[in-house]
């Protein structure tokens, strides 16, 4: 039995879909889903918290398989990290058919929980034990994603700022978004609410679902299907008693899907009188429409007809761009070219360049290959992507040897191979793109690296500083004749302090195709280039660091 505290909250949800959760097509329907997925998560938040949580936000869900009634649904929800008063839950639904026994995933999400017993305040919530590699690996990352959530709306606003051109609608087939707009009401009674009189998040993302997908469905004729939802947020709570007002409306279209957005306003009785709404959620949902084929079905261009609906329209293009670039980030690339440093994917590149860092320094399987007393070289093999692993013994402090390290203009004092070091921009605190110039590995050009360095603090003593490096493509910077652009996949150190005057370094690179030959010769050799660079390096980090 897993007692409080142990690795996290962990709760699983069971359950079999029957009719009354499917919707017309027998298949389950998301806003059964979101209900359940809700529910397991804000359980698994109080399990760790140990007092009552409410839902903060659910970043984007994406629904990848349907569940038809009759097979099984199981929701595992498990806290990755808890913050100050808030912890990011995360949720893996699957599904399992009954007669074949196959399993599919349905959904991976992540939520924000924030602890909030009744009547007090928030209260401040212990970190959580970590036991496996994966609860390890979910940790860490789940402050980067934390990053890219309350960073939303800066790059929501300035993508905004930007795209602030005139669209014209001439096309005489468009429909007014106004033809789409539906209302709706709902008086939230006991069942809706959790036992303290908080209307369910589930519950109300639910009711959303049904009134944006009656908003799609008068422009497809035909039942939506919910595809991904671009975050909900919770701004305020609501109660048992309190009258729940939606308003969906299409935003835009994009030839097979549709992005509806609703608004969610209450009222108690007061306030209904009043006519005093408080806004209480919104989100976007994007749906798409298939015929009796199953193929996916045209949507018809709209146009808007007022200056909130331009808004709305312009708004929805850019959370557009927003989930493309995250889903280019996301998915595990692992070939050239660089991704292009644009405003709409740069928080997650910088996720990803971190996140990718973090992957490989936590695989298991690493072979030793080289020892030193103070630096060992490892590698790691997978399928055809060779990484290596340095390990360097440092007499300084591990924030020291980070501030030192992170600063790429200084590397030309410890990397030989290293001709030039300019800082292209300095985009925050944390992250910076760089201009590398090196020696030649074979041939006779210079390479060139267009990099992004993004470095992070650890937020306990028994975390590693980060220094995570990947190439990034600048349209500013493109490649030229006199130099060989070579590109970065993966690289960085990971700095772990062991004691006030100690560290150890760890420096990583997933090995380019290129630089294969070159590095395996050098490897089942004496390593020497590599062992050199490393004392080196040492070398460098203690003269520094006796200086200050
Ligand atoms: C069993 C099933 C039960 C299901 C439970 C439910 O459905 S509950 C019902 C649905 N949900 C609700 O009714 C909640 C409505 N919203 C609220 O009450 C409030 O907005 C809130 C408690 C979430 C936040 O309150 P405040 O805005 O006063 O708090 P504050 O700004 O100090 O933030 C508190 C912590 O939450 C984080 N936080 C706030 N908004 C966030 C968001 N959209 N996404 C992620 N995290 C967020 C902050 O970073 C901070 O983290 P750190 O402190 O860690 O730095």
């Amino acid at each position: 039995m897993e007692r409080r505290g142990e690795a996290g909250g962990r709760v699983c949800m069971s359950q079999t879909v029957f009719p009354a959760h499917a919707d017309h097509r027998g298949e389950l329907s998301a806003g059964q889903l979101l209900k359940w997925m809700d529910a397991t998560a804000c359980l698994a938040a109080e399990k760790h918290a140990g007092v009552s949580c409410v839902t903060a936000s659910m970043d984007d869900i994406q629904f990848e398989d349907a569940a038809r009634v009759g097979q099984i649904i199981t929701i595992k929800a498990k806290v990755n990290r808890a913050f100050k008063t808030s912890m990011e839950v995360g949720i893996k639904v699957t599904v399992q058919d009954v007669l074949t026994n196959v399993e599919k995933i349905v959904s991976v999400a992540y939520a924000t929980y924030v602890a909030k017993p009744v009547g007090a305040g928030k209260i401040e919530l212990e970190p959580i034990k970590l036991l496996s590699a994966q609860d390890h690996l979910e940790h860490t990352l789940a402050i980067e994603r934390r990053r890219i959530r309350l960073g939303y709306e800066q790059v929501f606003e300035n993508l905004m700022l930007e795209s602030n051109k005139e669209d014209t609608f001439e096309d005489e087939d468009a429909v007014s978004t106004e033809f789409t707009h539906v209302q709706s009401i709902e008086l939230v009674q006991p069942p809706h609410a959790n036992h303290h009189g908080n209307t369910f998040g589930g519950q109300i993302m639910a009711w959303m679902e049904t009134v944006a997908s009656i908003s799609a469905s008068r422009l497809c004729h035909s039942y939506p299907i919910l595809k991904s939802v671009n975050m909900f947020k919770f701004w305020g709570p609501s109660v048992v008693g309190d009258r729940l007002v939606f308003n969906a409306i299409v935003n835009n279209t994009f030839q097979n899907s549709v992005e509806v957005g609703v608004r969610v306003e209450a009222y108690n009785c007061e306030e209904w009188i009043k006519d005093q709404a408080r806004h209480i959620n919104s989100a976007f949902l994007i749906f798409n429409a298939v015929n009796d084929k199953g193929q996916l079905l045209t949507f018809p261009k709209i146009k808007p007809t007022t200056k909130d609906g331009m808004r709305r329209y312009r708004g929805a293009v850019v959370r557009r761009r927003i989930q493309l670039a995250r889903k280019c980030m996301l998915s595990a690339k692992e070939d050239k070219p660089s991704d292009p440093w644009e405003r709409s994917n740069q928080a997650y590149m910088s996720y990803s360049n971190v996140a990718t860092l973090t992957h490989l320094a936590a695989k298991l399987g690493w072979e030793i290959t080289s020892t030193l007393d103070d630096v060992k070289i490892w590698t790691h093999e997978e399928g055809d992507v060779l990484s290596l692993k340095v390990e360097m013994q440092v007499k300084i402090p591990s924030r020291l040897a980070f501030s030192l390290l992170s600063d790429f203009t200084l590397c030309q004092q410890w990397d030989k191979h290293v001709l030039s070091c300019e800082v292209l921009q300095a985009v925050n605190e944390d992250e910076k793109i760089y201009y590398v110039t090196s020696l030649p590995v074979t041939g006779d050009k210079p390479r060139d690296f267009v990099i992004l360095v993004s470095q992070r603090q650890p937020c306990k003593p028994s975390e590693p500083y980060v220094v995570a490096v990947k190439s990034v493509t600048l349209t500013s910077v493109p490649p030229s004749p006199e130099y060989c652009r070579s590109e970065i996949l993966c690289a960085g150190f990971e700095i772990h302090s062991e004691s006030n005057s100690n560290c150890k370094v760890c420096y990583f690179n997933q090995v380019t195709s290129g630089l294969m030959p070159y590095l395996v010769a050098n490897l089942t050799g004496s390593s020497k280039a590599i062992e050199d660079t490393a004392l080196e390096c040492i070398k460098f980090l203690e003269r520094e660091g006796s200086k200050s």
